[in-house]
């Protein structure tokens, strides 16, 4: 056909049959697509309900991340307000790629990897075979690392570990040409603090590391699932992705006795009075991400019967725990302005000049301060490393129930999940094994300010959800992300905003003559501090955990093998199986689950 080979446009370029149908060409659902149809034999399909980038600069250049945010190719989704944060911070939006692609093209190219504890938690909460000895294969198979230039490697003393790295995978990881000074002071303060620094953080990611980006070495522009696992095989004729189609449910029979999925009910954009439903031999992929998996499962009857009543949605499987284990990492700051002059990202929002001899150093051979965005000097720290009130922290934590802090009304088994998830964590939280806080200078990810300092809670106890509230499809669902429901959680930001500000005394910090801006010299008492932070966290961009991987009996959604419960043919792949978030930025968890799905899904053909 001579419409192979290409991002097909029209339904009646379709092919007859397909063996597997990808709903949600993101992250994941490119990778997935990408291994199951390395066999010609098999056909697959991407549904995506975004458009293609046209690879412009907010796409793909590092020099202006976070470009796509609010435009076309983000969701533009909202939260309901937050009732245990402040007003001004209350209502939050919630950037998530609408595009070929997905998040991976909006993202804020901080390449790294989680502790082995993080993912070993995943095998403790009942999935056999996922701890960290089993994901580490599939997070190398999905990476090229390349080292920085021996230059950088002396000047900023960047250590790596070539064995925990791969060399063979679709997604670059790679420091930009030009690293920030800055970089260099964040590291150095923390060392003079008494941190350690890891050799590599793709091994073990605790204490001060430096992290390589989500870029193409050679042409210093963003690697995503777009321009890794999809770009280089539209050749293939059996992979096929229909761009700007919105699947509104999956079609379901109850007939013989077991819920089997018949069909994906989908529309084109913008032409919603038209309805197609497309087939899958084997089975189907839901790859649509943390916040549309669980609106498509509840929209298709999967999911919690009492929602599901309410909305007089016919229960298919009642399965409670769809929507709900929500869970991100809320970030707060401490921003410094500098009184010595150094490079910063924030220099190009204000200086045309320096920006215009940087773009045309880009231009010429890809060097300057246009190749570098992403985080490169980021701190993943334990309790016991930043605060001497850990041991008050996880008691305040133990001696709660569980539920405490849970919304009102959840079944009894997603309960049962949550009380055994408080349990692993805070078996880990207490060891030097586990990161609490991230700490990190921002860089390019946030270009307002000279020096913003993040700090993000990694194993958060509060949990959110994500549901219908309304049975058309193309009503957001509601979002809430409960950040800060259980207060515990806000009293890692108290210790954590007090450790940063020593970090801020060190000569390596205070040789930049900073002066801090916000939260100010007015925030010194705990409860001012934890005002502050009510009133500004926000969310890092990691949603995850809303279908996770667990036992049925405690709130699971799908099991090991990442198949819904209940259901023959349909498995979830993406951010969403998440069952507890990992201390990590979590695009390289999500390329290792795919390509571990990849596998399963091989070997049951
Ligand atoms: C602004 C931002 C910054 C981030 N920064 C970093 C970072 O620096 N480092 C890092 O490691 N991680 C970062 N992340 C997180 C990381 O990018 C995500 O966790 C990851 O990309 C999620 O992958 P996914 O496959 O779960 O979902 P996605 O990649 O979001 O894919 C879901 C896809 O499904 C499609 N879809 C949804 N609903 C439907 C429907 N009804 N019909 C058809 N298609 C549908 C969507 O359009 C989307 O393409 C960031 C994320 C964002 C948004």
């Amino acid at each position: 056909s001579p419409f192979y080979g290409r991002i097909i446009e029209r339904e009646d370029q379709l092919a007859r049959s397909y063996d597997y149908v990808i709903i949600g060409g993101g992250t994941a659902g490119l990778t997935v697509a990408n291994r199951l149809s390395e066999d010609p034999k098999i056909n697959v399909l991407v549904l995506e309900a975004g458009i293609p980038d046209q690879k412009e600069g907010i796409a793909i250049l590092p020099r202006y991340l976070g470009g796509t945010m609010r435009t076309v190719y983000d969701w533009n989704v909202t939260t309901v307000p937050q009732e245990f944060l402040g007003a001004a911070n209350s209502v939050q939006s919630l950037t998530i790629g609408k595009v070929l692609g997905g998040s991976s093209v909006l993202n804020g190219m901080m390449f790294d990897r989680p502790s082995p504890q993080d993912i070993d938690a995943w095998e403790e909460l009942g999935n056999p075979g996922w701890n960290w000895q089993r994901l580490l294969p599939y997070y190398k198979k999905s990476e090229t690392f390349t080292p920085p230039s021996p230059e950088q490697a002396a000047r900023f003393g960047i250590t790596w570990d070539p064995a925990v790295h791969g060399t063979q995978g679709y997604i670059q990881s790679s420091y930009p040409n030009y690293i920030y000074p800055l970089n260099q002071n964040f590291q150095d303060a923390l060392i003079s603090l008494g941190l350690q620094q890891s050799k590599d953080q793709a091994g073990s990611a605790i204490g001060v590391f430096w992290s390589p980006n989500n870029l193409n070495p050679h042409n210093q522009t963003r690697s995503s699932s777009r321009s890794g696992y999809y770009d280089d095989f539209t050749r293939r004729p059996n992979l096929h992705a229909l761009t700007s189609r919105h699947v509104t449910k999956l079609l379901t029979d109850k007939s013989g006795g077991e819920v089997k999925i018949i069909g994906v009910e989908y529309v084109e954009a913008g032409k919603s009075q038209t309805k197609y439903v497309i087939k899958a031999k084997k089975e189907y992929i839901l790859s649509a991400g943390t916040v549309h998996d669980p609106q498509i499962l509840q929209l298709s009857g999967i999911g919690p019967k009492t929602l599901l009543d309410k909305h007089q949605i016919p229960v298919v499987v009642d399965l409670p725990g769809v929507g709900n284990g929500f869970q991100d990492h809320p970030m707060g700051h401490l921003i410094l302005n500098l009184a010595n002059v150094v490079h910063t990202p924030y220099e190009m929002e204000i200086n045309a000049t320096w920006d215009a001899e940087q773009k045309a150093l880009y231009y010429k051979n890809r060097t300057g301060a246009w190749t570098a965005g992403g985080p490169n000097s980021v701190a993943f720290l334990p309790l016991g490393n930043y605060t001497d009130r850990a041991a008050d922290i996880i008691s305040s934590y133990s001696s709660q129930d569980a539920t405490d802090h849970l919304r009102t009304g959840l079944d009894g088994s997603v309960l049962a999940g949550f009380k055994k998830q408080h349990e692993v964590l805070l078996r880990h939280l207490s060891t030097a094994k586990m990161a609490a806080m991230e700490f990190m200078w921002l860089s390019g990810a946030n270009r307002r300010y000279q020096m913003p300092f993040s700090m993000a809670i990694q194993h958060p106890f509060s949990r959110g959800f994500i549901e219908i509230n309304s049975v058309d499809p193309f009503v957001q669902p509601t979002i809430d992300l409960r950040t800060a429901s259980n207060p515990v959680d806000l009293e890692l930001y108290v210790e954590a905003l007090k450790f940063q500000r020593k970090v801020v005394q060190t000569p390596a910090i205070q040789a930049l003559g900073p002066s801090e801006v916000r939260p100010g010299s007015d925030t010194v008492t705990d409860d001012e501090i934890r005002q502050y932070f009510r009133g500004s966290i926000s969310t890092m961009f990691h949603p995850s955990g809303t279908s996770g991987m667990m036992p049925r009996e405690i709130g699971g959604v799908v099991d090991s093998k990442l198949r819904v419960h209940g259901v023959k043919n349909l498995r979830v792949v993406d951010a969403s199986i998440i069952p507890l978030i990992p201390a990590s930025h979590l695009q390289s968890t999500v390329y290792a689950i795919a390509e571990k799905a990849s596998d399963m899904i091989k070997g049951d053909q």
